[in-house]
């Protein structure tokens, strides 16, 4: 099933940019999907229209049959329960501690109290990070809070993680571990969209490849490669 479909999507961000032109894709439930390209080829604004972090100028998007692109901005929190997003700088709240980040992110939702603990643990002992429940971020290597931001984003069973550059601050060892940690949720069913300029994972874990240049795909390909050479 066809769990994203963008048909003909445009963004001119207010100054006059445009960042993305005529783009048109298809992911299904369960793919594992590189976004990769030049610095400012537009990436991270073909991953934000996914979330509704920006709105097309122009197009179509429909993300699990929702028309997310003309979605009313009090429909938008409901939508984003479906989608966990993951960023280059992690994102945790400073003066909680790991399971209360993870947490957070179910009392958002207004999960019961009952339902919290038992899945917070679970997911804290998915990424191996259990025994650090009670730590704060700072306590924690960059690796370690990377999880914890994965644990986060998976907590409420999205269908789609959304990774922004996930490993752009991580050493090779910690990044390849991430990648690691994202291929077992893909495993389980969750579909993963990865923006990356790692050429490393992506030449050596071979998944979809869509490249974006000057804001159009200039290749979608099957177990493709980075083809750059940063
Ligand atoms: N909020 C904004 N307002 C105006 N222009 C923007 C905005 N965000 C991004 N842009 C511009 O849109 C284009 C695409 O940017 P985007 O961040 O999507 O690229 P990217 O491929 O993710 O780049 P990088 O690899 O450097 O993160 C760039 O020219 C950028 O300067």
């Amino acid at each position: 099933m066809c769990l994203i479909e963008m048909q003909d999507v445009w963004k001119t961000y207010p100054n006059g940019t445009v960042a993305l032109q005529g783009i048109d894709v298809h992911i299904k439930g369960g793919e594992f999907v590189y976004v990769v390209g030049p610095s400012g080829a537009g990436k991270s604004t073909f991953i934000k229209l996914m979330y509704r972090e920006e709105k097309p100028t122009k197009g179509e998007i429909v993300i699990n049959g929702s028309h997310i692109s003309r979605l009313k901005e009090r429909y938008i929190p409901h939508m984003r329960r479906k989608i966990g997003v993951v960023f280059q700088d992690f994102k945790l709240l400073p003066k909680l501690t790991v399971y209360e980040n993870v947490a957070f992110a179910m009392e958002v939702i207004e999960a019961s109290k009952k339902e919290i603990k038992p899945r917070v643990m679970e997911v804290l002992e998915l990424v191996r990070l259990k025994h650090k429940a009670r730590s704060l971020p700072d306590q924690l290597s960059g690796g370690e809070q990377q999880r914890v931001a994965i644990a986060r984003a998976i907590v409420n069973n999205p269908d789609l993680i959304i990774a922004d550059e996930p490993t752009g601050n991580l050493d090779p060892e910690t990044s390849m571990d991430i990648m690691e940690t994202l291929l077992d949720i893909n495993k389980r069913g969750t579909t993963v969209i990865m923006a990356t300029h790692n050429k490393e994972i992506v030449n050596n874990v071979r998944k979809r490849v869509i490249a974006i240049e000057a804001g159009r795909i200039a290749r979608d390909e099957q177990k493709g490669e980075y083809g750059y050479e940063d």
